[in-house]
Formats: structure tokens, C-alpha cells, sequence
């Protein structure tokens, strides 16, 4: 058996995400400046003036609703509760969701942010359509990854905008592109593998989802650009690890900490390597008139106003990475190791690709796609099963809010619909314990006309992995188009095992997410493909 020595002993960024998150979650943050020569009254003089300059307004109190339980309070109190939703939030929101969300009540989380309101389907019909600065999506995004410190979070409509109308416009026309790009990451990414080839595949995919969004985001230029690829990847680690290190330091002490952690210190770099790369691509398209369809061209001409600076052009396309690209990896990661722990289904899967194209002419067409409801379907329960997010439709409700039955919101509530809870619901989803990778295939052929509510992209009240309303993910179509394009190359190109003896690996729990493990590896043999 061979080994990918080269790669796998460079961990990943992400690797080293979950391992510092594994070992720092109880560690004080070492603050090297405060080890100073200074006289001791000369520092305390300097430090409480920097903080009384820096010290962010206290942020406003929370009042939480009587009669509202609070889930997992024990011995330790709430305080505790809050440290345990760091690693145990799943549980909890289990908890809460049997105990008391099952028939539209509503319930607390405690969590480092404070207690999180979990509501019911009938208000998020409601709140979908609320104004956007009464009920905040992205002050959310901003309090869970420090944006004030990390820049993680925007208020640009720039990238939204344009992901929804030209990129959705255009899904059929970027494929061939992608998957060019697959072929070329697979190419550089994966070993010969003539023989079994033990692989950690979570890196494996955050490289080629980086690379392939990379060429739909700007082409060659940007996929082939090494430094700029590597930026979009550790932009977001950098973004998460600092943000993680900046919610174990105390509050006023901040915007002094925040200088000097080198995963903060790292983000202005990418913001540097962003605009290196991308002003002279966009001045280039400029000179030569050339209109190439990606989605740096779309958001230069959509641009208005302050938007058409190429500094804020380049800044917004790394902010979409972070929305993009490691959201998009964990897909396929989860996808291969359900198949590694669920041999079954590989051949049903592979039979699948192999008719569908071959109906199509060996092209990825719409039709071809279409043609594949039981990857679909398997893509959408691996979701449910491991989904990126354990809470979704995260809002931030700005004023007091009453809704139309009379119940208030207060204000300075975080408010979120526990969204894998939901759908472990066995109302919503027969024996919902059970795996049962074809299970929306099914649904789909009973019942034609719901047949849209159960694609892996759809977004509903019981299906809100990609988020409700005017914030779900505009990505979310192309993102299944690339899930399912690099899962029939996977399928058509490599079998694909766990090393002996080993299981499925399982998710890692970090706050409200839940991550791919990053530690396994998985045993890859070349196949020749139909196609
Ligand atoms: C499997 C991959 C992905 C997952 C699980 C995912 C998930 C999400 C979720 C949960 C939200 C928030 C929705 C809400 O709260 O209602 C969101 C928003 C967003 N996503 Fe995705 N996403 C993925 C891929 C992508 C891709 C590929 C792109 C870009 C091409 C993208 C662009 C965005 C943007 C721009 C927003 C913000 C929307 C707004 O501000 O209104 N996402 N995504």
C-alpha cells in the first residue's frame, strides 16, 4: 500500500484548525506584550489608556422570555451551559427540539453568545420577509466569526445580488469550465494510486473546491494562481482560528489582542494578495473588452456607486470564498466517507452516472443531472445526517418585535431554527435515525408535485440546510451542480475504502458547526472510467 507522503505530512490549515480547537478550547490566550521591560505604573498608565481608547460599547443586555425553558442548565449553571454548547450543541438542540420544539414551541439555547431563541417554523414564515435591520442576518455572521476584528461578515449586496441572478442565470453555461477544473485538481491533488493509496481526502477536497470555485469565480487566471488559491483557502481558517481565539479573550481586551494574533495579523495579507491578483485581471478586461462569463466579470458590471472601486471588487470576491469554499468541501468529505461506511451504494450510484451520461452524450447537461435522483438523494440524507450547520436562519432581532399572534421578541435576541433537529423530526421524516441514502428518491416518485421540496438545493421549512427566506444561500444551486460533478468523477475514476479497522469518522462539534473530521484517511485505487 502507498502513501501520499508529500501532502498528507503538510497538515492543512484546517487540520490545524481542529487540532489547536481540540487542544486550546480550555487554554487562556498568552499575551506576549504584556511580558514588557516598562516600569509597572508607566504600563498600567499605557494599557488603561489604549483600552479606555479601544473598548468597544458594552453590548446591550439580553431579557429573556419568562416561561421560555433554557435546555442543559445543570449543576454548573448557566455559565457552565454556555461552555458546554462550545461542544455539545447537537445534543442539546436535540434535547430542546424533542422536549419542547416538536409542536411549534420554542426554546433556549445557552450558548457563549447568549441564550439563542430556537423558533418555529410558523415565525420564520413571518420573520423571512421582515426588515433586514429589525431582524439582522449579517450581525449574526458578524458576532459568531468577530467580524469587527476577523472582517468576516459584509453588508455588501454585491456578491448576493450577483451569485443569484447572473451565476443561477448561467449554471449550465460554467460547467464545462468546472469541469475542466475538476479533472485538472484531481490530476494534481491525487497520486497515481495504482494500488491502494491511503489519502486524508478532507484536504484533498478543500484543495480542489478551492481551485475549481476559484476558475468559476475568474477562470484559469485565478484557478491556476497557486498564491491566490491558497489565499481563499487559509482566509477563512485564519478567519475561523482567530475568531475562536478572540472569543476566549475577554471582551475589553479585544481590539489590543486582536493586534496581535498572527491568524488576524494573516487576513490583511489575503486582502493583499486579492487585489494583487485581481485589479490587473479586471484592468486587463478592461483594455481588451473581453467579457469572460464568471462571476468577477458579473460583479464588475453589476457594480454601482462605491462598488465599482476594484479595491472593494477584489475584497468582496475573497469574502464569497469564505462563503464558497469551505462549505462547499465538506460536502463531498461527508459524501465519501458515508460511502466508505456504506459500500452498498456505490455500484446503484455509479450505475446511475454511467446511464445518465450515456443518454447525454458523456456531457454534464442539465438533463444529465436530472437523470441522477439517487445521487441527489444521497447527497441531501449524508446532509442530513452531517450538515455544516447545526442551527440555521440566524438572525439577530434588533427592537422589541411582536409578531402576529402577540408574541414579542425581545431585543438583542439571537434567534435560529435548530434546523439538523428538525429534521431527525420523525413527523417530518419516517424513522429518521436510520441512513437511508435513497429515501427523497422515493419521495420524489410517490409524489411528483412535491418532487422540488425534496432535492438536495431545495430550501423549506422541513429542509433549511441551506438557510429560509431572503438570505438562503443563492449559492446553493451551483454548489450542487459542483458537489455532483466531483462525485461522478470520484465515482467513475477511484474506488475508494477505509483502511482496515477503520469507522466512520465523525463530525467535530464547534459551536453551532459541525465539521468534517480532518484526521482520517481514506484508501484510493485508480479505476478506468465509462466515460
Ligand atoms: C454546500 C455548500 C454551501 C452551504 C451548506 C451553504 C450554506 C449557506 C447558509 C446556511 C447561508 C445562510 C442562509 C440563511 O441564514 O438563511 C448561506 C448564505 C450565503 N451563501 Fe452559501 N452555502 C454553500 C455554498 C455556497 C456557494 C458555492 C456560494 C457562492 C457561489 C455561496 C454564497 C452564499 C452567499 C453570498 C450567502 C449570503 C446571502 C445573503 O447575504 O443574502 N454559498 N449559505
Amino acid at each position: 500500500m502507498a502513501s501520499d507522503t508529500t501532502v498528507s505530512s503538510l497538515p492543512s490549515a484546517v487540520v490545524h484548525a481542529q487540532l489547536w480547537l481540540r487542544a486550546k478550547v480550555t487554554e487562556p490566550v498568552q499575551l506576549p506584550w504584556i511580558s514588557t521591560s516598562l516600569h509597572p505604573l508607566v504600563l498600567l498608565t499605557l494599557v488603561c489608556s489604549v483600552l479606555y481608547l479601544l473598548t468597544p460599547p458594552r453590548t446591550k443586555k439580553q431579557r429573556l422570555v419568562p416561561n421560555i425553558p433554557v435546555v442543559g442548565v445543570g449543576v454548573g449553571g448557566i455559565g457552565a451551559a454556555r461552555k458546554r454548547f462550545l461542544s455539545e450543541s447537537r445534543d442539546m438542540l436535540l434535547e430542546g427540539y424533542r422536549k419542547y420544539g416538536g409542536n411549534g414551541g420554542m426554546f433556549y439555547v445557552p450558548s457563549p453568545l447568549g441564550e439563542r431563541l430556537m423558533i418555529p417554523p410558523k415565525y420564520v414564515e413571518e420573520l423571512k420577509s421582515a426588515p433586514v435591520d429589525k431582524v439582522d442576518f449579517v450581525a449574526t455572521f458578524i458576532e459568531m466569526f468577530e467580524g469587527k476584528y476577523t472582517t468576516m461578515g459584509s453588508r455588501s449586496t454585491l456578491h448576493p445580488r450577483t451569485v443569484k441572478h447572473q451565476l443561477n442565470q448561467n449554471l449550465i453555461n460554467v460547467m464545462p469550465a468546472v469541469e475542466a477544473e475538476i479533472r485538472d485538481a484531481f490530476a494534481a491533488q491525487i497520486p497515481p494510486c495504482e494500488d491502494w493509496t491511503a489519502l486524508n481526502m478532507a484536504d484533498k477536497f478543500v484543495q480542489i473546491v478551492a481551485r475549481v470555485s476559484s476558475r468559476m469565480f475568474g477562470g484559469t487566471a485565478l484557478s491556476q494562481h497557486d498564491e491566490w488559491v491558497q489565499s481563499t483557502i487559509n482566509f477563512a481558517t485564519d478567519g475561523f482560528i482567530g475568531a475562536q481565539k478572540l472569543k476566549k479573550t475577554p471582551v475589553w481586551l479585544r481590539p489590543i489582542a486582536s493586534r496581535f494574533m498572527p491568524e488576524i495579523q494573516k487576513i490583511s495579507h489575503h486582502y493583499d494578495v486579492a487585489r494583487k491578483v485581481l485589479i490587473p485581471l479586471l484592468q486587463e478586461r478592461d483594455k481588451t473588452g473581453e467579457r469572460p462569463l464568471d462571476l468577477l466579470q458579473w460583479m464588475k458590471e453589476n457594480a454601482q456607486g462605491e462598488e465599482t472601486d476594484y479595491n472593494y471588487i477584489a475584497e468582496i470576491q475573497l469574502k464569497v470564498s469564505f462563503a464558497a469554499i469551505h462549505t462547499s468541501a465538506a460536502a463531498p468529505t461527508q459524501l465519501i466517507y458515508d460511502l466508505c461506511a456504506m459500500p452498498e451504494y456505490i455500484e446503484p450510484l455509479r450505475d446511475e452516472i454511467i446511464q445518465a451520461l450515456r443518454e447525454e452524450n458523456g456531457k454534464l447537461t442539465k438533463q444529465a443531472f436530472l437523470k441522477m435522483p439517487r445521487l441527489d438523494s444521497f447527497m441531501k440524507e449524508s446532509q442530513r445526517f452531517n450538515p455544516l450547520l447545526l442551527i440555521t436562519f440566524e438572525r439577530l432581532v434588533t427592537d422589541d418585535l411582536t409578531l402576529s399572534d402577540g408574541f414579542t421578541i425581545p431585543a438583542n435576541t439571537q434567534i435560529g431554527v435548530p434546523t439538523h433537529a428538525v429534521t431527525m423530526d420523525s413527523t417530518l421524516y419516517p424513522d429518521p435515525e436510520k441512513f437511508d441514502g435513497f429515501r427523497f428518491h422515493r419521495l420524489k416518485s410517490h409524489d411528483p408535485i412535491a418532487a422540488s421540496r425534496q432535492v438536495y438545493a431545495a430550501s423549506n421549512l422541513a429542509s433549511m440546510s441551506f438557510g429560509y427566506g431572503r438570505h438562503a444561500c443563492p449559492g446553493r444551486f451551483f454548489a450542487s451542480n459542483e458537489i455532483k460533478a466531483i462525485m461522478v468523477y470520484l465515482l467513475l475514476n477511484y474506488d475508494f475504502k477505509f483502511p482496515e479497522g477503520q469507522q466512520r469518522p465523525p463530525s467535530l462539534v464547534v459551536e453551532t458547526q459541525y465539521l468534517p473530521n480532518h484526521a482520517a484517511t481514506v484508501l484510493m485505487r485508480k479505476r478506468t472510467p465509462e466515460f
